[in-house]
């Protein structure tokens, strides 16, 4: 499998070549709709031998929906696919070779069920020819939207509830403009908090039915509208506002409670979330005499356990929302020993020494000169928290040419089974002269 939805074959001339449709080991029809080259795509349209690794996947949209493309793969092989991925990227980008990379690299770790785990769903919005609104998951295509009754992803808990906001957002709009460009659905088991959070473009609003309609639907403990500026895709927030109950959703992690609003990042498998925590936690072992720094801190997933065990945490986070969260997590679990600095990693990064280091950054993974500013630590230990084996390959090559921190364990860990994406937590420890 690529590191993607395709799996990858070869042309008698042995050039890559990506095949939609097929999963690894299987023969197929497949027909080239993407010639580039030195590469080219592929369609499957015909099975003309199913790998052994071949499942019946447990959703009847997996083929459409884009939520779950490795969902026709056995979840051993997923595991192993995972595992290899993160091994290959280490090699090749990280320039680690295949050996280290091998030694590395440890088992995928799964935290649970391979279905079910998913506290958040995002349902997307098509309008038809005469203006119709449906809502419904991402499909795999640009701009699809596929109509399902319930998604195999999200918590079995409040699986009816993608139907019953699908339905009342439908009826709602077939009289109201809505200006509705996607819907968000927290849910949680744990705390039985259900949030459902209305992405529009700012302007007139029926606040009132728009709460009544959710409220009768499905009992939901908190409603809230996120008005967004610019390109739908950049996520500019011009302003939330709270339709009805709490205004933001509630989750624990472990030993923590947690409040996250809409707009903030929050991972989206909350066991998973709890396996980072305690990975980071074992590598790193804050003591109570230690200093700890936690970059790109969110509303303070690691913060808050660090927090509990080291004497101080500086905590950095770029964005607003996600500065409050923390902050009032930090208040709420009555926690004052945390300086929590909003801005950029690089721009603010903490003027202090740190004994143990958390760095968790998206998908981009870290400035160049947060790498430097990280190598002149005397820290012992950093715990890098990444969601893209590419861009973590890149940061550990800048960190082996400084040379103050090598990577010495990288744990692969399964946040998001029946798709490709896979997290990893690595620990960088002091090189010895
Ligand atoms: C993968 S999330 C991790 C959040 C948190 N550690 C957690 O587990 O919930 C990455 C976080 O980095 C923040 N971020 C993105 N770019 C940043 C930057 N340049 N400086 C600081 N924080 C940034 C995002 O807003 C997001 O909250």
């Amino acid at each position: 499998m690529t590191y993607g939805p395709d799996a990858l074959a070869h042309d008698t001339d042995g050039r890559a070549v990506f095949v939609s449709g097929a999963v690894v080991g299987d023969r197929v029809r497949a027909v080239i709709d993407r010639d580039e080259g030195r590469w080219a795509h592929a369609a499957a349209l015909e099975l003309t031998e199913a790998s052994p690794e071949r499942v019946v996947p447990r959703c009847p949209h997996a083929g459409a929906c884009g939520g779950c493309p490795w969902a026709a793969l056995s979840y051993e092989a997923q595991a192993r696919a995972k595992r290899d991925g993160v091994v290959d990227a280490l090699a090749r980008i990280g320039r680690l070779g295949t050996e280290r990379a091998e030694a590395l690299v440890s088992p995928l770790v799964s935290p649970g069920d391979p279905w079910g785990y998913r506290n958040k769903v995002e349902l997307a919005v098509a309008r038809d020819a005469r203006g119709r609104v449906t809502l419904g998951m991402h499909g795999r295509g640009e701009g699809d939207v596929v109509q399902v009754k319930s998604c195999a992803l999200l918590d079995k808990a409040h699986s009816g509830a993608v139907k019953s906001v699908s339905g009342a957002l439908g009826y709602l709009a077939g009289s109201h403009d809505l200006q509705l460009e996607r819907v968000g659905i927290r849910a949680s088991r744990r705390t039985r908090d259900l949030e459902v959070a209305l992405w529009t473009r700012p302007g007139a609003f029926p606040r009132a039915q728009v709460a009544k309609v959710l409220g009768d639907a499905l009992r939901p403990t908190s409603v809230v509208r996120v008005m967004q500026k610019g390109p739908a895709k950049a996520r500019r927030i011009a302003g939330v506002e709270c339709l009805s109950g709490a205004g933001s959703w509630g989750e624990v992690v472990g030993a923590e409670s947690m409040r996250v609003s809409a707009p903030s990042f929050f991972q989206v498998n909350t066991r998973g979330a709890e396996k980072l925590v305690e990975l980071v936690m074992e590598a790193l072992d804050p003591q109570a005499d230690e200093e700890a720094m936690d970059l790109y801190c969110g509303a303070g997933t690691f913060t808050l356990p660090l927090a509990r065990r080291a004497g101080f945490v500086s905590a950095v986070e770029s964005y607003g929302p996600a500065v409050r969260d923390l902050r009032r997590n930090l208040e709420r679990a009555g926690l004052g020993n945390v300086d929590a600095v909003g801005g950029d990693a690089g721009r603010e990064f903490p003027d202090t020494d740190a004994d143990v280091i958390v760095v968790d950054p998206p998908r981009a993974g870290l400035a160049a000169d947060v790498v430097s500013r990280l190598s002149e630590q005397p820290a012992r230990a950093i715990a890098y928290v990444s969601c893209d084996p590419a861009t973590l390959a890149r940061d550990l090559a800048r960190f082996e040419e400084i040379g103050a921190f090598r990577p010495t364990r990288v744990t692969p860990v399964d946040l998001f089974p029946q798709t490709y994406h896979v997290e990893t937590v690595t620990l960088l420890e002091r090189a010895r002269a």
